[in-house]
């Protein structure tokens, strides 16, 4: 029998969705790329009492975990019984840096975090499409039909184009430009999102086709924008994107007032960025410079927090 360390941890990050969003849950592209700056960590480790999670969500025995952590809890016992492992007295540590529920991929990267620990700490080995479909078991349970864009972001160290089903690939975002991301303080909701647009495509299937093909379509224009560099060019595609998205009835107020401002302080463009309803998005500045004097009026207007990436460090290594 294997002796089991005394601890394990795993890690993931943060996503951003730079275009394609909702889209790519209907087959088209969609272009993401890992956000470092809001790293998970989760640890494992052995307990004398019946297993017990510490989270920001939750702290105490998992048996009486709330609704919201029954992914984790299902993929504990999943795992637990694929791998022939006990998991009745694992201690399990959720230590985050992305906001929740703010269409940054923490449901994603915490079960990404999770299963690798997980792996870790029982030493077998995980391959990437292991992984993957473990998240996605997650991804179910937290969102409904997820596209698998999340899981697959949250867990590569490249920007992706992303087409469900049938292609990823890594990009080299090298880029002119910083990026603005921007909360809004108001929870996404992005499972009823999906379930929205959905019903939009159930009871408008026309309309509601043309905005996502015309979604795929301007993804696709990104792609080829980033290639040249030209940011003024992808910077239009976005604030044309979050157009698409708002007349799928994903935006909100407070999304399109931040969007709004975004431009006027001289953004190249805006969006909302992931689930929409709430969460997070973003904006494309020429200089950091600027970026930051559009972070200022974004907190100004009511963004929660602020965060600048430089575009030129997305590079696929
Ligand atoms: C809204 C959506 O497109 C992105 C959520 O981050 C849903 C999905 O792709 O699973």
């Amino acid at each position: 029998m294997k002796t089991l360390p005394e601890q394990a941890t795993g890690t993931a990050h943060g996503k951003i969705i730079l275009i394609g969003e909702h889209a790519v849950v209907y087959g088209e592209p969609a272009i993401a790329f890992p956000f470092k700056a809001t790293p998970v960590e989760v640890t494992i480790r052995q307990i004398e009492t019946a297993a017990a999670i510490s989270s920001s969500y939750y702290s105490g025995p998992l048996k009486d975990a709330p609704v919201s952590l029954t992914n984790i809890t299902t993929l504990l016992q999943t795992i637990g019984d694929d791998l022939s492992q006990p998991t009745g007295h694992l201690s399990i540590t959720v230590t985050s840096r992305i906001p929740a529920e703010r269409g940054m991929g923490s449901s994603a990267a915490v079960a990404t975090a999770f299963v690798r620990a997980l792996f870790n700490y029982f030493n077998v080995p995980l391959d990437p499409d292991r992984l993957l479909y473990y998240v996605d078991i997650s991804e179910k349970i937290a969102h409904g039909n997820p596209s698998g864009i999340d899981a697959r972001v949250t867990s590569s160290d490249s920007p992706v184009f992303y087409q469900k089903g049938s292609m990823f690939e890594s990009l080299s975002i090298n880029l002119t430009g910083h990026l603005i991301a921007a909360d809004t303080g108001i929870k996404g909701q992005t499972g009823q999102a999906v379930a929205d647009v959905a019903e939009e495509v159930a009871h408008h299937p026309e309309q509601a086709m043309a905005l996502i093909r015309n979604m795929g379509v301007l993804t696709l224009q990104a792609k080829e924008a980033i290639a040249h560099n030209d940011p003024e060019r992808l910077g239009k595609l976005l604030t044309q994107a979050h157009s698409s998205l708002k007349q799928l009835s994903v935006s909100n107020t407070k999304l399109d007032h931040l969007v709004e401002t975004a431009l006027r302080s001289g953004a190249l463009g805006a969006k909302l960025t992931g689930g929409g309803r709430g969460g997070c998005m973003i904006a494309l500045a020429e200089s950091e410079k600027k970026a930051e004097v559009i972070a200022e009026k974004l907190m100004e207007q009511g963004a929660v927090n602020t965060w600048i990436h430089a575009l030129g460090e997305d590079k696929h290594e």
